[in-house]
């Protein structure tokens, strides 16, 4: 385990911890149930009737009483106040007050309380106390009967604090309708059933509390596919050329399904509380066990409808790591599963066919690691506080499933990115904890506070979107006056086209030269190499908090998150893991960030010589873009990104040899010197759906210091090897 390593995030709620087990129904039913059986039984008795007789008359009693006043017992779905049954926030269940034996009567009162009024009359109230809002019963029976569904069929959460829940997530879902379409938006603003992007809500709206509420595709008030309200530019905007998108729904066969392009799909969003860091702690669980969805007999009309829920399960992963390095401010790992026996498993297919991948877990046997990563002897690390998301029955402790395949990030992004293999493999990627942005390790130094922030680095009279104001704000200073992003986020051509240059034509740019460079002496610190330089790159500069404008300003776009349907697959070239496109992405678009911890060099250092002793690998990014005007060259000053252990899905973009289809450009988001900057992908043409998303490491690969062997299948391909054979080809060709 890194010694300093932060300590992992807290466990999400689960749906298992909500779900009502069978044991709880069949405790309730004893506690309940029999003690009346026996008290017919003996009544019978005393009334002279045989024994045979009296236990028949007992049990019909029994059955009797139990229809008319314990429904909950024989139609489980209407839920049981029990002490084994935790509750979220958004649900402030009263039964998790309760101390673990309730009393009878007590319990009775309760559910006698939750059968008192009938749905329909409880349903009339809910709408008399949405009435003053303005809240049409038609906008209110969607949301409330997927509130009744998600809180497992009990009106108490939802009726409480005046359907306080049930009023926040109607306003909510009113607030998500769709934005006024862009200039160029096909779409018109218009969900498409074709377009599977399911953007989170926004989640750094101030909301009072965590909600949840659904979407729905034949509902037009609140339409499934969101877009995003601060984005300029979603993949709803993209074309969407997935028909069949794989997806296993859990319960049902260990077949993949398919969402049918026409088929109503619901969906459940999560709405996470004003909290810009993502704290996991703030999320509701939606429910996903598929239990909770039943329906019983007592369900009113209005009140139908279970979700759907896609839920894979999770596979450890074994991988060989080994330390290597590269130019250009990159230090990459290996995490290559060699040997080839998943590559020849691969089976040669232009659409992905995606199996499930089967549900494992890592053994909890060490009890040393209660934080963080565990590097155990054979250099693997072991995640040991992960969500539970199978096999409830078991103790939490013997249950870590490593990534939820279903959604890598676990709720972090806005989006969902699942992870596929096509080839049979049981393998998960690499473990690490997902975060959505950048964390500082320990010592790095990363001043963002605001008073360092001048007006001349801000536009704090804007207001709205800067974007669309006559002259361009001061943000735009540092872009010559013009702002990077087009109306739709999208990186403006030209700036692209500057950007790609630099890479595909470093001799042209200016490079600073480090006298004592940090990025040599992270390599070899006895005796490091001359500089090999660091090329001046060209900066985004993007409004941020002191700035005037609000979230919806077009000059806020790395900050907002990822917006297009992104899948962590399995590479059959043998590079292991990789991110690709679901949609059609067009030349400029924003994919992703490159997320890490932020480590000084000197950190860095030590993480490598640590890594090295233990032959665990390393991909660290250094943040040298602006090293030329900075001057930088002491150790505890040079920051990099280090996704090892806590990264995002920026570490499955593999290398491609000048060709690839991302650049890498340097975005200031909330520090005025670029000393820290935000490393984001963007898209250097327009991307296909299914293209794999790669990236060049400007690694030369003629050197000693290789860092793997390049498989990009690039014409331009820069490692010798192939270049060789391309050659013998040519040759044997002509
Ligand atoms: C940033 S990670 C990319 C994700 C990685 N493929 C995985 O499975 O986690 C970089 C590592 O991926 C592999 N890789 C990336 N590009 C490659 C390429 N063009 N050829 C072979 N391996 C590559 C190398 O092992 C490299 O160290």
């Amino acid at each position: 385990m890194p010694p300093d390593s932060p300590p992992p995030p807290p466990r999400l709620p689960r749906a298992e911890d909500e779900a009502i087990s069978p044991r709880t129904i069949l405790d309730s039913r004893w506690r309940l149930g029999f003690p009346f059986a026996s008290s017919y039984l003996v009544f019978m008795g005393l009334a002279g009737l045989s024994r045979p007789v009296s236990v028949l008359m007992g049990l019909l009693m029994e059955a009797c009483l139990s229809l008319l006043f314990y429904k909950p017992f024989i139609f489980p779905s209407v839920p049981i106040p029990s002490a084994s049954a935790t509750t979220t926030d958004a649900g402030r269940d009263a039964s998790s007050s309760s101390p673990p034996h309730r009393k009878r009567w007590d319990c009775l009162l309760l559910l006698l309380n939750n059968n008192m009024g009938s749905n329909n009359e409880r349903f009339k109230k809910a709408f008399e106390a949405m009435k003053p809002l303005g809240i049409s019963k038609k906008q209110m029976k969607p949301i409330l009967r997927h509130l009744y569904n998600l809180f497992d069929k009990n009106w108490e959460p939802i009726e409480e604090e005046n359907y306080r829940i049930l009023a926040d997530a109607i306003l909510d879902a009113q607030n998500e309708r769709p934005m006024p379409a862009a200039p160029n938006d096909e779409t018109n603003g218009e969900p498409t059933p074709h377009s599977s992007t399911q953007l989170r809500p926004d989640d750094q709206r101030p909301s009072a509390s965590a909600s949840c509420y659904y979407t729905d595709v034949n509902d037009n008030e609140t339409p499934l596919i969101k877009r995003s309200r601060r984005s300029r530019m979603s993949s709803a905007d993209f074309v969407h050329e997935q028909p069949t998108q794989p997806i296993a729904i859990e319960g049902m066969s260990s077949q993949p399904a398919s969402l049918q392009p026409n088929e109503p799909i619901r969906a459940l969003a999560v709405v996470r509380q004003a909290d810009d860091h993502g704290d996991p702690s703030s999320i509701v669980a939606c429910k996903r066990d598929k239990g909770l969805l039943l329906e019983s007999p007592e369900d009113v009309l209005f009140l139908n409808g279970p979700e759907p829920e896609i839920d894979l399960p999770a596979a450890p992963v074994a991988k060989h790591l080994n330390t290597s390095s590269s130019e250009s401010g990159a230090v990459h790992s290996e995490a290559q599963s060699k040997g080839g026996s998943l590559q020849k498993e691969a089976v040669e297919s232009d659409a992905p066919s995606v199996k499930p991948i089967a549900c494992k877990h890592a053994v909890d046997g060490n009890s040393n690691a209660a934080v963080g990563f565990t590097v155990s002897e054979s250099s693997e690390p072991t995640f040991q506080n992960c969500i539970v998301s199978c096999q409830p029955e078991l103790p939490l402790s013997k249950q870590r499933p490593l990534h939820d395949v279903a959604d890598i990030s676990k709720g972090e992004e806005r989006v969902s990115i699942p992870i596929v293999n096509e080839f049979g493999s049981e393998s998960c990627p690499p473990l690490f904890y997902y975060i959505r942005k950048n964390l500082v390790f320990q010592s790095a130094y990363v001043h963002t506070s605001l008073a360092r922030i001048g007006n001349e680095d801000c536009c704090t009279d804007c207001s709205g979107d800067c974007l669309l104001a006559p002259l361009p704000c001061s943000c735009s200073r540092l872009t010559g006056g013009e702002f990077a992003y087009t109306p739709e986020g999208l990186v403006k051509g030209e700036f692209l086209d500057e950007c790609i240059a630099v890479n595909h034509f470093p001799e042209k740019h200016n490079k600073f030269y480090c006298k004592a460079c940090p990025l040599e002496r992270s390599k070899n610190n006895a005796l490091p190499d001359p500089c090999k330089g660091h090329l001046a790159r060209k900066f985004i500069k993007e409004c941020w908090s002191k700035c005037g404008c609000g979230m919806q300003c077009g000059n806020r776009v790395v900050q907002c998150g990822i917006t297009c349907n992104l899948q962590v697959f399995f590479t059959k070239e043998g590079k292991g893991w990789g991110l690709r496109t679901l949609d059609e992405l067009p030349k400029g678009a924003f994919i992703c960030e490159y997320v890490g911890e932020i480590l000084t060099n000197t950190e860095l250092h030590k993480r490598t010589v640590q890594n090295e002793k233990r032959s665990k690998h390393v991909h660290q990014v250094l943040l040298d873009a602006n090293w030329g005007s900075e001057g930088v060259s002491r150790d505890e000053e040079a920051l990099c990104l280090d996704p090892t252990f806590y990264g995002n899905v920026g570490r499955f973009v593999n290398h491609r040899c000048y060709d690839s289809n991302l650049v890498v450009i340097p975005v200031e988001v909330e520090t005025p010197d670029r000393h820290y900057y935000h490393v984001a992908f963007f898209a250097a043409r327009k991307i296909k759906a299914f293209e794999e998303l790669t990236w060049d490491y400007g690694i030369d690969f003629d050197g000693t210091d290789i860092a793997f062997e390049c498989m990009c299948g690039s014409k331009y391909c820069r490692n010798p090897k192939n270049s060789r054979k391309r050659a013998r080809a040519a040759t044997s060709g002509s």
